[in-house]
Formats: structure tokens, C-alpha cells, sequence
């Protein structure tokens, strides 16, 4: 199969993006970007000092800078997005006028399991006190942001597996 469009990869943190999203540029042989790591890059620090110097409203201008300045470089990838990207900023209209937005809808409890083995690397988890707020947290997140996921065309739900992926593209493609 031969995608022509980039593929932008949408959802929750620990939904997949970045495993996924490494594992499909491989098949589909394009370029992988991750946006996060791209404005690891642009900054020079980490994600988390980004948050703890200047706040979230300054990380989202860095965002949606980098992703424009990226998308114009790169007019043909793989992206794994970073969770709230599709939320601020019109980026979400961005990334469906230039490419096809595909969203891991990957269940809470699924999501919870993945993200309790990383909390500390992660700015807007590190100062939830335990398992309930946890829980809490990422079930009013996802509520939030649902309505910018669900502008994707393509939505892979349940656990998502490259195959699923691929089936879910080559349907697309073939249908139109
Ligand atoms: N399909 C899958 N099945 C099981 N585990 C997975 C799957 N995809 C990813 N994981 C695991 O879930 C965790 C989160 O995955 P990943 O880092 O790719 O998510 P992400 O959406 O890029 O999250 P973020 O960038 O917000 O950290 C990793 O530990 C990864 O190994
Ligand atoms: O869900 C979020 O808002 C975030 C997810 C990560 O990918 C990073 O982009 C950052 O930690 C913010
Ligand atoms: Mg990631």
C-alpha cells in the first residue's frame, strides 16, 4: 500500500501514538516524526521543564508552532501528535486540511494500566495523589477533549495493533 497523505496519530497519552505510529512509518516506508520530541528538540529541554518554567498556555504556542514549521518541512510522515495537540490552537483543523487524522480510541482502564508505569515523566500527572484522582483525572480529560478526537476520519478502537491500523488505511483507501 502506498499512502500519498501523512498519517496524524490522535489520542489520549499512553494511547499508542508513538509505538504505533514508529511501527507504521516503517511499513508504509515514510518518514516518523513525534511531535512531542520535536519540540523537545526546538526548546533543548525536556517536556516537563517546558511545563514547570513556563506553564501549559506556553507549551500549547510552542506546539502549535513546531507543528506548523513541521508540517510545511515535511509535507509526507508518520506524526505521533502529543495528547491534547488536537485541542488548542486550531490544530485540529490543520491537521485534517493536510492529512488524515487517525484516532486510537483506547479505553480508560487500558489507558490507566500504561500510564501508572511512567507517571513521573509526565506534567499533568505528577502531582495526582493516588489511584481514584488518577482515574478521575483521565476520565475528565478524555470527556474534554472527545469532541476535537472525534473530527478524525479514522478511528481505531479498543486496543489498536498496527494490523488493525493497516486494515483500517487500506479500507480507506480503496473505498475512497
Ligand atoms: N497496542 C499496544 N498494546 C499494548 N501496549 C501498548 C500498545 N501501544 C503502546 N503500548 C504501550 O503503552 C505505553 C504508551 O505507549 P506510547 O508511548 O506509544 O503512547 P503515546 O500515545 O505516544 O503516549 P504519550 O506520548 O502521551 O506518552 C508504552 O509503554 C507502550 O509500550
Ligand atoms: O496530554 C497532554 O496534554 C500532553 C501529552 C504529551 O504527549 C505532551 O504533549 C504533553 O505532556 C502534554
Ligand atoms: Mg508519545
Amino acid at each position: 500500500m502506498i499512502a500519498d497523505d501523512s498519517l496524524y496519530l490522535i489520542g489520549m497519552p499512553g494511547a499508542g501514538k508513538t509505538t504505533l505510529g514508529l511501527a507504521l512509518a516503517t511499513r508504509l516506508e515514510m518518514p516518523f516524526r513525534d511531535l512531542d520530541e520535536e519540540i523537545v528538540a526546538h526548546e533543548k529541554r525536556s517536556i516537563l521543564e517546558i511545563f514547570a518554567t513556563d506553564g501549559q498556555d506556553y507549551f500549547r504556542e510552542v506546539e502549535a508552532a513546531v507543528l506548523r514549521t513541521l508540517i510545511t518541512s515535511q509535507p509526507r510522515m508518520v506524526l505521533a501528535t502529543g495528547g491534547g495537540t488536537p485541542c488548542f490552537h486550531q490544530n485540529m483543523d490543520l491537521l485534517l486540511a493536510t492529512g488524515i487524522p487517525l484516532y486510537l480510541a483506547v479505553p480508560v482502564p487500558e489507558l490507566l494500566q500504561r500510564l501508572r508505569r511512567n507517571l513521573s515523566r509526565r506534567p499533568l500527572l505528577t502531582d495526582i495523589p493516588d489511584e481514584k484522582a488518577l482515574t478521575a483525572h483521565i476520565s475528565e480529560t478524555l470527556a474534554l477533549r472527545q469532541r476535537f478526537y472525534d473530527r478524525a476520519p479514522l478511528r481505531c478502537e479498543g486496543i489498536c495493533t498496527v494490523e488493525a491500523i493497516w486494515h483500517l488505511l487500506h479500507t480507506y483507501y480503496t473505498t475512497g
